[in-house]
């Protein structure tokens, strides 16, 4: 493909972004796949290119933009060596013209940069959303120990202890160590905010949100596989992908409850005031993870995020009801909103009589209201805010 045809392919793909965007559609990861399966004239240096263009203009633009060509003008304003290839040849873009629209910058449409500018997010921490994440491993101590292990490419050490960095698209899923669950792939700070849960060898432990079981796979190594450790979602898809991770690990998940959402209670009414851990890793906006996923900030509404804070309190209430007297709970999003954050954990506070907030220390990150977070700017780790109360 010509530089030119590769904008005009990033334009026709920012199209369905967009409209995807706006329907709650595929992802823009499946959107470009798919464009490529049909398109096999195209080499891998173009679909790194095409790919590279596509989400340049995604992390360019604040609000939805009207358009991929909008929001491709908006990458080429910064970069004049692109806009000299909009020339009208063959496959490639019409010329610029000087009156049509151009999408607008900023770090996300603007009722939620403000809601994000409210929460202490803004400037630098703003921009840090929008850089790309690099790429952490766990070291699984089930099977191995960071000091020990040998990986063929050395990572820099992280904050966790058992973690490593490399950059972005280091081909770590092909390594022996992934296949053999030596390593899993997990964000520094993820794994810093499940070794605050502290689980131990011995205890009864409900992961309420485990989804897929990135942290459910870290709670088992910290617990040695003694105890009991429950995995739980409302999604069967994501925690039917919990099984053959697990057993890759070598993790042992005692039972694995499907969820009506909404009935959660009745659903674990078996482990009503037993549980002495109960981690929420609650569904949330994932205004954290917009390194990994710029576009997912479009698709954002105040009622989602109304709905979505209305599930984490309850979700709170439920886990409440797990935990045993003197038992703690731990509450976890990857978001930098407070709505999701700090107040929603302190109007918790506020309505369970029974809960103490614990004092958080971890080695990266700073307390927010009665817990502490996490942000890419100042930690390098994707944006969390984690709570922790005892019973
Ligand atoms: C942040 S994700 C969990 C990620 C997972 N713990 C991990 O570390 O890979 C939130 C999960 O909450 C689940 N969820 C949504 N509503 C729920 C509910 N009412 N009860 C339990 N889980 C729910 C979603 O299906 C999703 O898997």
């Amino acid at each position: 493909m010509t530089p030119q045809a590769r904008i005009q392919a990033a334009i026709d793909i920012l199209d369905a972004v967009i409209g995807a965007a706006r329907a709650q559609g595929a992802p823009a990861d499946r959107l470009i796949s798919d464009w490529f399966r049909t398109r096999r004239f195209a080499g891998s240096k173009d679909r790194r290119a095409v790919r590279d263009l596509v989400y340049a203009a995604v992390r360019a633009c604040g609000p939805v933009p009207v358009s991929g060509r909008a929001a491709m003008l908006r990458v080429a304003q910064a970069q004049p060596e692109l806009a000299v290839l909009f020339d009208g040849g063959r496959h490639a873009p019409a010329p610029i013209d000087p009156a049509e629209p151009v999408a607008d910058g900023g770090i996300a449409p603007a009722w939620l940069a403000q809601a994000l500018a409210d929460s202490g997010i803004a400037g630098a921490e703003a921009e840090a959303l929008m850089e790309r994440a690099p790429l952490d491993i766990r070291v699984n101590t089930l099977k191995a120990d960071r000091a020990s292990l040998t990986l063929p490419l050395e990572g820099e050490p992280l904050a966790a202890a058992q973690g490593l960095r490399y950059p972005a698209n280091t081909p770590v899923e092909g390594w022996d160590a992934y296949a053999d669950g030596r390593i899993e792939v997990q964000d520094g700070g993820s794994q810093l905010v499940c070794a605050m849960a502290d689980a131990r060898p011995g205890e009864t432990v409900i992961d309420l949100c485990a989804g897929a079981g990135g942290k459910t796979l870290a709670l088992a190594a910290a617990m040695g596989n003694r105890g009991t450790l429950v995995a739980c979602d409302v999604d069967r898809a994501r925690l039917q992908r919990l099984a053959p991770r697990a057993t890759r690990a070598g993790a042992m998940v005692h039972d694995t409850v499907l969820m009506n959402p909404g009935r959660e209670v009745e659903a674990l009414a078996k482990y009503a005031a037993k549980a002495d851990l109960v981690l929420i890793d609650a569904p949330c906006t994932g205004t954290g993870t917009w390194r990994r996923n710029p576009e997912s900030r479009w698709r954002l509404t105040p009622a989602e995020l109304a709905r979505i804070t209305a599930i984490q309190a309850r979700l709170l209430d439920v886990a409440a009801g797990l935990v045993r007297p003197g038992g703690r709970l731990v509450f976890v999003t990857c978001s930098l909103l407070d709505a999701e954050g700090a107040g929603q954990f302190d109007a918790f506070l506020a309505r369970e009589p029974r809960a103490r907030a614990d004092a958080i220390t971890l080695p990266l990150g700073r307390a927010r209201g009665a817990g502490w977070r996490l942000s890419p700017a100042l930690d390098g780790t994707d944006g969390f805010f984690v709570g922790r109360a005892f019973l």
